[in-house]
């Protein structure tokens, strides 16, 4: 099979979608790999490391497009690449689809297949190929947290872990997956007092069991969201429900209970956000203002941290561009099991019930 490569262009975007061992691995069991010059520029990797590893390295994302049976990358087609996705070809990436009706809509009328990493299942129903960029994101959201809750940064001038004779910060994690487990892991660290809620009493008991003293793990429900909001320096969004839009735990209204310059980092922000006045930023421009609370609300937090990023996303998602290229282009998409998790439009027709639900389009069922 030809894999192509292409360089990610969303903005700030510094990952790339394989590691030159990746190349290697899929060359010696008889495929090909294109890479678009540069693509693994700002991750630190060469692309003479590419070449030597086996890749041919094209100039353009279009001559990837092109070529390219099954197109490996890490975001979502940005509008200027919606016209190069063409029918037949196989796209691997993250879609978050349910955040947005125009990706859904171009990606159906591309007649490509789009196979979603962060809705696919592994045998044991983990979502194992969203899971290192959540670590990521969660880890970091901390630190952005301890940046944007600065004066100069709009914040309210708080130290995550106070000082002796003063508290330290109050934070609240929604959602106490994999974002959460890891945004409260680093905040205990930092000696904030910390709050994790979460609607998975099997999860809170877990927490509750590894967490050290300085996390509390709660129930998710509105009084306690709101009782928590009033408390917080720090809120962290990081709720899910897999392929669907995020629900909004934190209202417009909610706001206002909420202290000047506390700041909330809607980590969900890819699958719409948990937070109702979220809404997409930039690395470049990631906070805003709304009632004096401060919203940063990136899509791709990883992405500033490429290098890091990389070598976890590729490290995961390997085998499976290995399992879709030894399967071949005809029946790639009819691979059964985790694979069919991803598949959230074959040949442009929606078959991820949420995406369908989301956006009320027709739902087609995957046949084996
Ligand atoms: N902005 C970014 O750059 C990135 C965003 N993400 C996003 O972060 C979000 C969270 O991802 P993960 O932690 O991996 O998901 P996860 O599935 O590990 O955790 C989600 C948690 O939310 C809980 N939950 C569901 N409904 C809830 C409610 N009403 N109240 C409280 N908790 C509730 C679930 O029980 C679960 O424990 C996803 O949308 C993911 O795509 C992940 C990586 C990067
Ligand atoms: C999960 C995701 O969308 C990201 O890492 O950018």
């Amino acid at each position: 099979m030809i894999i192509g490569v292409p360089a990610e262009v969303k903005q700030d975007e510094y990952r790339v979608a394989m590691l030159p061992v990746g190349v290697e691995i899929l060359t010696a069991a008889g495929h090909q790999v294109v890479v678009q010059a540069g693509a693994g520029i700002g991750s630190g990797l060469a692309d003479h490391a590419y070449l030597q590893a086996g890749a041919r390295l094209v100039a353009s994302a279009a001559d990837v497009y092109r070529e390219a049976e099954l197109v490996v990358k890490v975001k979502e087609p940005q509008a200027d690449e919606f016209a190069l996705v063409r029918s037949g070809q196989i796209v691997f990436t993250y879609f978050h689809f349910a955040a947005s009706r125009v990706l859904t809509e171009a990606m159906i009328d591309s007649g490509a297949t789009c196979l979603a990493y962060e809705t696919l299942q592994d045998e044991k129903g983990r979502l194992s190929l969203l899971t290192p960029m959540s670590e990521v994101a969660g880890r970091m959201s901390i630190q952005e947290g301890a940046k944007y809750l600065e004066r100069p940064q709009m914040g309210r001038g708080i130290l995550l872990g106070g000082v002796p004779g003063v508290a330290p910060a109050h934070i609240s994690v929604l959602g106490g997956g994999v974002v959460g487990a890891n945004a409260a892991k680093i905040a205990a660290g930092f000696q904030a007092d910390v709050a994790i809620l979460d609607v998975n009493m099997d999860r809170l008991r877990y927490l509750d069991d590894v967490m050290p003293a300085n996390v509390n793990v709660l129930f998710s429900d509105r009084h306690t969201i709101r009782d928590q909001l009033k408390l917080a320096d720090l809120v962290i969004g990081s709720v899910l429900i897999p392929g669907a839009k995020a629900p909004h735990l934190v209202k417009q209204e909610d706001l206002r209970l909420m202290k000047p310059g506390s700041v909330i980092i809607d980590v969900a922000i890819d699958q719409g956000g948990c937070v109702e006045t979220s809404r997409p930023t930039t690395h470049k421009d990631p906070t805003f203002l709304i009632d004096d609370v401060v919203h940063y609300c990136v899509t791709n937090m990883p992405g500033a941290v490429g290098r890091t990023s990389t070598f976890a996303l590729c490290n995961v998602t390997l085998p499976w561009v290995l399992r879709l290229a030894n399967a071949g282009a005809d029946c790639a998409t009819r691979l059964g099991g985790p694979l069919s998790t991803a598949t959230n439009i074959l040949a442009g027709k929606v078959t991820q019930t949420a995406v369908a639900e989301t956006f009320n389009l027709p739902l087609h069922t995957l046949r084996s």
